[in-house]
């Protein structure tokens, strides 16, 4: 097994960020490009395994499509073959085989698709076998990923009779639903989102134009980690906006409460060190990817931390409440955990002294973690995850004085 020990002897980080640019929007433009038969062209593609392996996808004429372990790969190109009729095997990782896809296919199918399930019902692998319009009505229950709305959302203009989505129950990760919206308005779509969470919207055409793909929000949160954590810190993460897309941009109002303010300029984002409350309290269920990174501050802080809103956690790269449990502990941090649903960290003295921590293939384990080396150093087992997200990670941590052994 591969590890890397971190340290940062001086403690101190000073520099210029160049973020990878978000997997969230490139997928997404991506798929309206792949849709579209004007010209669409994108800037700043980036360069996680995610969107690369949805770049190669939708390149290729293979049948089975293996998506790896990308969500919004999995969810996305399921509608987007369902769309074009293509007759195509859904497949990914072990643990991909474990995330759900159920409301997907039930919605598709309840539109008119053919689909099989290939090993275990609601699961993938499954087979795509035919699709032809038959109804323009589909219920889709909002509260276990948003990833299954969007796909349907961004197909929905090129369908003869278009689509309207009811959604049921509460609506998680609310922003992502936003910023496909959004997104396809840029490319000239029209919706309507009623009071009653209907969204309509009739056979329409993407229109040219030209888009930047945004620095991701979600790798930036590991750089205010890195800040609050820090004996002294400046920092500018470049090419993020104040008015993003991305509703992890919530990074910098919670961060303003655990020590590290936000200053923007045309650049991008300057963080500089402030005073952290004595407690927290958040509810992240808009904001989901964030919530390891938050814990590992608080527990680095020794600040009690209430997490919320953390339902999603248990079904995404690994089971994220049980992760953070186990390698919070192992560091002499109680963590209580109630339900599904909540998480308390509570206030103590971290315990680094041969930290090491299990990442359980997910990327945020390795980033969320990694800003504990300013305090002493530890080993991050299988450091390769970050290639999921933010490939260039740990050379960014090199550029601001981390050593990795
Ligand atoms: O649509 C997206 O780009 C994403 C939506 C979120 O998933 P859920 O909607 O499943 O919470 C998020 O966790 C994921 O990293 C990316
Ligand atoms: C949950 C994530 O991604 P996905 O669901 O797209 O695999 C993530 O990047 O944290």
């Amino acid at each position: 097994m591969e590890i890397y020990s971190v340290s940062h002897p001086s403690q101190a980080v000073e520099g210029n960020i160049a973020l990878t640019s978000s997997k969230s929007e490139s997928n997404r433009a991506l798929i309206i490009q792949a849709l579209s038969q004007q010209q669409i062209t994108l800037d700043n593609i980036s360069a996680a395994r995610d969107t690369q392996t949805m770049m190669r996808l939708l390149k290729s004429d293979d049948q089975t499509l293996d998506v790896l372990d990308a969500g919004t790969t999995m969810r996305f190109l399921t509608a987007f073959s369902t769309s074009k009729n293509r007759d195509t095997i859904m497949t990914g990782t072990e643990r991909m085989q474990e995330r759900p896809i159920k409301i997907l296919v039930d919605a598709l199918r309840s539109i008119g698709a053919e689909i099989e399930y290939l090993k275990n019902d609601g699961y993938p692998p499954f087979h795509i076998k035919s699709f032809e319009q038959s109804s323009e009505e589909v219920s889709v229950q909002g509260d276990i990923s948003s990833q299954y709305i969007s796909a349907l959302l961004m197909i929905a203009p090129t369908l003869p009779k278009g689509l309207k989505i009811q959604l049921t129950g509460e609506v998680a990760s609310r922003p992502y639903i936003e910023m496909t919206l959004q997104l396809m308005d840029m490319f000239g779509i029209s919706y309507n989102w009623s009071d009653s969470n209907c969204i309509s919207i009739a056979p329409q055409e993407y229109q040219e134009n030209a888009y930047t793909i945004e620095s991701d929000w979600s790798g930036a949160s590991y750089w205010y980690s890195i800040v609050a954590l820090a004996k002294e810190a400046k920092i500018k993460l470049l090419n993020l906006r104040d008015n993003s897309l991305q509703g992890d941009r919530a990074i910098v109002e919670i961060m303003e409460q655990l020590g590290v303010s936000s200053t923007f300029d045309n650049e991008g984002v300057v963080l500089q060190k402030i005073e952290a409350k004595e407690s927290f309290d958040y509810d992240f269920t808009h904001c989901p990817d964030l919530a390891q990174t938050i814990a590992v501050v608080c527990a680095a802080l020794g600040i009690e931390g209430r997490l919320r809103g953390l339902k999603s956690l248990r079904i995404k790269e690994t089971d994220r409440i049980a992760a953070i449990e186990t390698e919070l502990q192992k560091m002499g941090i109680a963590v209580e955990v109630f339900g599904d649903d909540e998480i308390v960290v509570k206030s103590g003295t971290i315990q680094l002294d041969g930290a090491r921590v299990d990442t359980y293939e997910d990327h945020r384990m390795a980033m969320a973690f990694a800003p504990l080396a300013l305090l002493h150093s530890v080993e991050i087992e299988e450091p390769d995850v970050v290639q999921k997200s933010y490939p260039i990670f740990w050379d960014h941590l090199k550029q601001v004085g981390f050593e990795i052994k």
